[in-house]
């Protein structure tokens, strides 16, 4: 198998160093497979034969973070039993999180291995960079490549304005494509999917963004069968159809689309590493602040204040910035309220501990140290 590119598993993303790192899972006769779903303990898993059931109850790992997700290349049984088993995963190049708000440690993984992450934001509606400014603080956490696709540019009768939108939005998204599309009338699609092209990607935007309608024109009319199945059997388990990891038509160049009812519904993110490369032109100004510790407020030399001041930096940039960073900040201070509380218990115990060690000591006992 020296050309991945004719592996069955190509549309899926297969490629070789996926099969350099499969390897040794080959050797034990192991079958190579793409995750497309999971569910209590099972997971629908694409194999070069087709989808098989498997359970993961091999690969339960300590860490929440590796618990099988849709995304993940798995190492399956060979044998046509049902379900098989997962033996291993291979290691992730990227993961999609989410952290419970209230216990920042767990945290949830909701799509392995993506690459483009797609945030779609309305142009019907008037334009919120600040939102746009989270969701790519999220994405670039995520350690996929954003893009930020601007729906329903139909909408917008004028291409002059939608080119101004466009230049707004490049603004407060550093180091990520923006590209306009409309699924209504189609323009924009085609450009998208030769950026998506043999990548994997997942949809995140705000309810109506119009996600799902650009999800079916990625995908063709295929999936809207597939969605179809999933809406009529109620609650969309057990049946292959319903997957949460779906092929891009191979005529557009490929590639697979994740969009798990998880992604959906985003709220609270970790977004911590991603502000700095959501603000990314704020952070390498700031290289050039007089002093190490700038807070950017009122300091003599702010690099920052100074292109505020010369209209280089809008200043709307700089107060988003701030926002996220405090919102970070407060999360932060959750998690060590928590911390703080574990701490407590263990110095509990240590003291409980400590005063039966004194009292071994002091009843007769020979131990040293304590
Ligand atoms: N004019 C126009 N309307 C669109 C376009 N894409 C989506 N819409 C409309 O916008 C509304 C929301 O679209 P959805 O695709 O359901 O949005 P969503 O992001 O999936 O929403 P949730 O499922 O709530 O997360 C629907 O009424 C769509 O018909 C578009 O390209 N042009
Ligand atoms: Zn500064």
């Amino acid at each position: 198998m020296s050309h991945p590119s004719l592996h069955p598993l190509a549309g899926y993303g297969w490629d070789a160093d996926w099969e350099a790192a499969f390897a040794p899972h080959a050797e034990r006769g192991l079958v190579p497979g793409r995750v497309i779903r999971v569910d209590r303990g099972l997971c629908d898993v694409v194999t070069a034969d087709g989808v098989v059931r498997a359970d993961t109850e091999f690969v339960v790992p300590r860490d929440p973070l590796k618990v099988v997700c849709t995304g993940d290349w798995a190492a399956v049984d060979p044998e046509d039993h049902d379900p098989r088993y997962v033996r291993a995963l291979l290691p992730r190049r990227t993961a999609f999180a989410r952290s419970t708000s209230s216990r920042r440690s767990e945290g949830q993984v909701l799509a392995a291995n993506v690459d483009h992450t797609l945030i779609a934001v309305s142009l019907g509606a008037e334009l919120d960079l600040g939102r746009v400014e989270r969701f790519l603080a999220l994405a670039w956490t995520g350690g996929a490549q954003p893009l930020v696709v601007l729906t329903k540019a139909d909408l917008v009768p004028d291409p002059a304005t939608v080119d101004h939108l466009v230049a707004d939005t490049e603004l407060s998204a550093p180091g990520a494509q923006v590209l306009p599309v409309s699924a209504a009338t189609g323009d924009g699609v085609d450009v998208l999917a030769a950026v998506l092209a043999g990548g994997t990607s997942v949809l995140l935007g705000q309810s109506g963004a119009g996600k799902s309608t650009l999800a079916n024109a990625l995908l063709g009319t295929e999936a809207q069968a597939v969605r179809a199945v999933r809406d009529g059997d109620g609650k969309g388990r057990h049946t292959t159809t319903t997957r949460d990891l779906l092929p891009l038509p191979a005529a557009r160049g490929g590639g697979v689309l994740i969009d798990t009812p998880g992604l959906r519904g985003v709220g609270l993110w970790d977004a911590e590493d991603g502000v700095g490369q959501a603000f990314s032109e704020i952070e390498a100004l700031a290289q050039r602040c007089r002093f190490d510790d700038c807070a950017h407020q009122a300091e003599p030399g702010c690099a920052v204040l100074a292109a505020v001041e010369d209209g280089s930096l809008p200043e709307r940039r700089l107060t988003s910035y701030r926002k996220l960073l405090r919102e970070n900040a407060r999360l932060a201070a959750r998690t060590d309220a928590r911390l703080r509380s574990e701490q407590k218990q263990l110095y509990k115990q240590r003291a409980a501990l400590g005063r039966h060690m004194m009292e071994r000591k002091r009843g007769g006992g020979r131990h040293s140290g304590w």
